[in-house]
């Protein structure tokens, strides 16, 4: 596999609403997308554009979502996932599973925020980096 284009960063916080006032007001992001819930994932989500990329807020959504042991752990919230496109997510998963790596949920892709298939691999296995990969989106 190739790694490809960073599509975002996911940063958690316990507010999305908290989160934009520090983007927009102390960084001066002027396109912050209208949040929006995301049920299958556990989160809450945000986008904020930056010139070459997005930074995605998420919040935990739910009693089971994968963002409540983070915030256990770091209240304020903080940098929890970056992640890459690849040209095909399948290869990447099977490639990522023949290396030994942990793809987290069975390795089983799951539409993402963006609308195309996403997999996670695990933080123990990437030197402390939670990696999101994604399908490329069709309009690059
Ligand atoms: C919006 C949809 C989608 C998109 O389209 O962009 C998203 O981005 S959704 C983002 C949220 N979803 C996910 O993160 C799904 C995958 N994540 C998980 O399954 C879990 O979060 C996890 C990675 C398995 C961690 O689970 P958790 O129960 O919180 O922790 P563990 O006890 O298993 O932790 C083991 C170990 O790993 C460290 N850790 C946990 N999270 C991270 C992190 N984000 N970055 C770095 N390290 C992390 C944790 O501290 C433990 O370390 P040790 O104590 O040293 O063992
Ligand atoms: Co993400």
């Amino acid at each position: 596999m190739k790694i490809g284009r960073l599509n975002h960063v996911g940063v958690a916080t316990p507010s999305i609403e908290d989160s934009i006032r520090l983007y927009r007001d102390f960084l001066g992001a002027t396109k912050i997308h209208e949040p929006f819930d995301l049920p299958e994932q556990g989160v809450r989500v945000c986008f904020v554009d930056v010139p070459n990329s997005q930074i995605e807020l998420i919040e935990p959504l739910g009693a089971d979502s994968p963002v409540h042991g983070f915030l256990a752990k770091s209240p304020k919230g903080g940098q929890h996932h970056v992640c890459f496109e690849v040209p095909d997510i399948i290869a990447a998963r099977d490639e990522l599973l023949a290396k030994g790596a942990t793809v987290l949920r069975g390795g089983e892709p799951r539409i993402g925020a963006h609308g195309v298939p996403v997999i996670f691999v695990h933080p123990k296995d990437m030197g402390g980096v939670l990696i999101e990969l994604m399908a490329e989106p069709e309009h690059h």
